[in-house]
């Protein structure tokens, strides 16, 4: 369990900034454990400022919704170039879907954490090839903290770290739940549709 570092000041009484990434596969907890630090963050009373790429709007406009409907609420932007002046004089900033960000995102993540901000970021680290996402290596390089999760492989129930597509489509960016794709093992991903017969 990811427990929350202090704020540190620095000799000139500056609040230290950090990036938190957390990342996974589909179905992994991702957004759960984004919004369970918000909401800590909230508790602790600190001002928090949420947002995702408002091409996301699968389950609301505005709020950021996880699988097992939790939700919080956000501010949908198109560009990352945006989150800079709304981040505002918030003390956290969370963000969500970070995958589908421009590539502006790593360069306002890091203004914002040397700025003295609390940085979370969640996102997929791959996409449905098992390739990295978008700026997702970017930002887990320039992170101070990774938090990998993991979901439950759909067909040997192992540990799963891919989501595998269940469609033929072969655009990188498909919105989709559990319609259109599954968590699978690394094993069952490369089995691909033969995985279910292997068993
Ligand atoms: N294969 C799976 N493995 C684990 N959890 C799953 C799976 N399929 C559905 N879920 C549900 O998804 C929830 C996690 O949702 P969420 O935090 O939105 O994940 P993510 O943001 O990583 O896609 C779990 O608590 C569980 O209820
Ligand atoms: C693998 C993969 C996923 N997507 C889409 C599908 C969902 O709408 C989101 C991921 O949501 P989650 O909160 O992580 O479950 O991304 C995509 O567009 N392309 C892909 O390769
Ligand atoms: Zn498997």
């Amino acid at each position: 369990m990811f427990v929350e570092p202090s704020h540190q000041r620095g000799s000139q009484n500056i609040r230290n900034g950090w990036i938190e990434v957390i990342c996974g596969s589909m179905f992994s907890g991702k957004t759960e454990e984004l919004i369970r630090r918000l909401n800590r963050a909230k508790i602790a009373k600190q001002k928090v400022q949420i947002f995702k790429p408002a091409l996301d709007k699968r389950y609301h406009a505005e709020n950021i919704v996880s699988h097992n409907d939790n939700s919080i609420s956000s501010i949908p932007v198109v560009s990352a170039s945006e989150i800079g002046q709304l981040a505002g004089n918030c003390e956290v900033v969370g963000l969500d879907e970070a995958q589908f960000f421009d590539e502006s995102v790593v360069a306002v993540c890091d203004e914002l954490a040397n700025a003295g901000k609390r940085v979370i970021v969640a996102g997929l680290d791959m996409d449905y090839l098992g390739k990295p996402f978008g700026c997702m290596p970017q930002l887990m390089a320039i992170a101070e903290y990774v938090t990998k999760v993991h979901a439950i492989c759909m067909v040997c129930g192992e540990v799963a770290s891919h989501s595998y597509r269940l469609s033929p489509s072969s655009e990188r960016v498909l919105l989709g739940e559990t319609d259109l794709y599954e968590a699978r093992c690394r094993r069952c991903f490369n089995l691909g549709e033969a995985a279910y017969h292997s068993l």
